[in-house]
């Protein structure tokens, strides 16, 4: 399956949210949306999956026209934190409900997934009772019970123990590796480099920037301590290289085999490196 976003312009009556988006995602990958609140992710979402539809533009799967073609949406499967659950009903309930709207459910299937998501023993439970990781981790079960070819989660693991979110991340990097296309949104960095191939920043409604997190020559931002960060700094300058620092951090950007050659030139001017961390570009857009 392959979803193609053409010129995606969205409006909540005089507020555009949404300005002429334009991108494909393929399978086989696992793609991350970061953003500040408010900038879009989840009305992105919700265009995708015909939840909106009053949009310019167009949204295809496989070349077709989602909002003329929305039988692909059986297809797909969708963590949206809005989506209500029936509070007064069951777990189980609300598994046979939303399973049977997508025209198909698989009792052994939720049964397994929610031992795996440890919520097996509260499924007869009425959803009211539920603690808030618990209502969570059934809305996760739903979006993951039909064997979806397409798997669009919106913060999903905001609110989750963290036995349940090292499963999910497994599970949805297993599901990755069977071909399935995934998009993730998060204000966490760690699960957009855990999980992520690329990752694109929406600001106001824009896709403002895109990184490929498997490219080995895109650069890092380092963040390194040294005993004395002005020969380092001055080191920098002599290759062209801008950096920040305060105290003894000293931050740069470079390719990791630039970074290797700063490092050998600091060691032979007898530097040392007390504590050296590396994080992709894309982090200075998670929060
Ligand atoms: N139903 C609605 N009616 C009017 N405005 C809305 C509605 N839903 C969202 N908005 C506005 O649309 C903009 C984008 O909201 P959206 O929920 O898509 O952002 P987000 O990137 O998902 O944010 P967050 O990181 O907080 O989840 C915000 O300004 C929000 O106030």
């Amino acid at each position: 399956m392959k979803i193609s976003v053409e010129n995606l312009t969205f409006a909540y009556g005089p507020k555009k949210v949404l300005k002429a988006v334009t991108t494909t995602f393929e399978n086989g990958k696992i793609y991350g949306l970061v953003g500040k609140n408010g900038a879009g992710k989840t009305t992105f979402f919700k265009a995708l999956t015909n939840i909106i539809t009053n949009y310019s533009g167009e949204v295809k799967y496989d070349g077709k026209e989602i909002r003329k073609h929305p039988s692909a949406l059986t297809k797909v499967g969708i963590l949206l934190d809005d989506i209500e659950l029936y509070k007064s009903y069951t777990g189980w309930f609300n598994l046979r409900y939303f399973g049977g709207l997508r025209g198909y459910f698989d009792e052994e299937v939720a049964r397994r997934l929610a031992e795996e998501l440890d919520i097996a023993e509260n499924l007869n439970e009425k959803v009211a009772t539920y603690s808030l990781g618990m209502g969570k981790k059934l809305l996760l079960l739903i979006s993951l019970m039909n064997d979806a070819e397409v798997l669009i989660f919106d913060e999903p693991l905001r609110g989750i123990d963290a036995k349940a979110v090292n499963w999910f991340r497994q599970y949805l990097l297993d599901l990755k590796r069977k071909g399935k296309l995934i998009l993730i949104s998060s204000h966490v960095q760690e699960d957009i480099e855990k999980l992520c191939d690329e990752v694109f920043v929406l600001d106001e409604g824009a896709f403002t920037e895109h990184f490929d997190l498997n490219d080995d020559s895109q650069s890092l931002i380092y963040k390194v301590w040294v005993n004395e960060p002005s020969v380092l700094t001055e080191l920098l300058i002599s290759k062209g290289i801008t950096y920040d620092y305060h105290q003894k951090e000293v931050n740069f950007e470079a390719t990791p085999e630039l970074f290797q050659e700063i490092f050998q030139d600091a060691v032979n001017r007898d530097l040392i490196f007390t504590e050296i961390k590396k994080e992709s570009k894309f982090a200075a857009f998670v929060n």
